[in-house]
């Protein structure tokens, strides 16, 4: 349903260019929880902001649900990514001033027309609950994200991206800052939106335990993609090494 073909990126900075993507192509099937993974610097975060029209590759084209969605004009971009795309960025991103109820209704206030703001402020606190009490932070609703912890304030920031009930998720870094098991906790909230609201979630991370629950592994260098892993369960992974080392995520094959 996400599918993007021969996508080419290079930045400019005064007599600087940095060629980051060249001729990348990738489909994300409905539903899916795909991790990207690879080194500092290979493209991870622009591929990630170019599926999320974020920004605009320099030639190739992307298409959601068969429509292209490179070449939306700026107001057809923000329709899209406020009715269509959810996504959590690793340093969060709320807003100070707020409480942390209302960071959560900001994009269900935003959707939609001018008209009847009071009936939809009430449909957007309402779902917002909803959302807050899913992701377990119902008791921290009047607190500002200075008052939250690095996982509520990311949980914030999913529930944020929720609220819009969003067909895909971007994630970048989602557990960047947070210890073990906080991060441990995000990302089974992750598998569960995934599972149980079929959200297709699309999640930048150097985090190869987290890679590991993911359904889809994309490995990028040099900006290509240089390796594509199937969905594996227990079942279907061959190990390679002998069978007292641990194998590691890349040694691992679909079989
Ligand atoms: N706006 C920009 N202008 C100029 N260069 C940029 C810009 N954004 C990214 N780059 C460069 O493009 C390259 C790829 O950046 P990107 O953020 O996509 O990498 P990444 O794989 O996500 O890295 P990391 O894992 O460190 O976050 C880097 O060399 C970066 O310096």
């Amino acid at each position: 349903m996400l599918k993007a073909t021969g996508l080419c990126k290079t930045y400019h900075r005064h007599a600087d260019t940095v060629k980051v993507l060249t001729d990348l192509s990738l489909e994300v099937a409905d539903n899916e929880f795909l991790s990207i993974v690879g080194a500092s610097g290979s493209g991870k975060s622009t591929l990630l902001h170019l599926l999320g029209t974020l920004d605009k590759p320099d030639a190739g084209t992307i298409e959601l649900n068969r429509k292209r969605i490179d070449d939306l004009n700026s107001r057809e971009r923000d329709l899209l990514r406020n009715n269509t795309f959810g996504f959590i960025f690793q340093f969060y991103h709320l807003l100070p001033e707020l409480t942390m109820l209302e960071n959560v209704m900001m994009p269900a206030l935003i959707k939609g027309s001018i008209f009847n703001w009071l009936g939809r402020r009430k449909d957007a606190r309402r779902k917002a609950e909803a959302i807050i009490d899913r992701v377990g932070l119902s008791s921290r609703k009047k607190h500002r994200p200075r008052e939250l912890s690095g996982g509520e304030m990311q949980r914030t920031a999913i529930a944020r991206a929720l609220v819009s009930d969003p067909q895909v998720l971007f994630a970048d870094e989602p557990t960047g800052n947070l210890d073990e098991d906080t991060g441990n906790q995000i990302i089974e909230l992750l598998k569960s939106i995934n599972r149980e609201q079929g959200v297709t979630i699309l999640m930048v991370t150097h985090n190869l335990e987290l890679v590991s629950k993911t359904d889809r592994v994309v490995k990028m260098a040099g900006g290509h993609i240089v390796s594509d892993t199937p969905k594996l369960t227990d079942r279907s992974l061959k190990f390679q090494g002998t069978s007292d080392e641990q194998p590691s995520l890349y040694q691992r094959q679909a079989v």
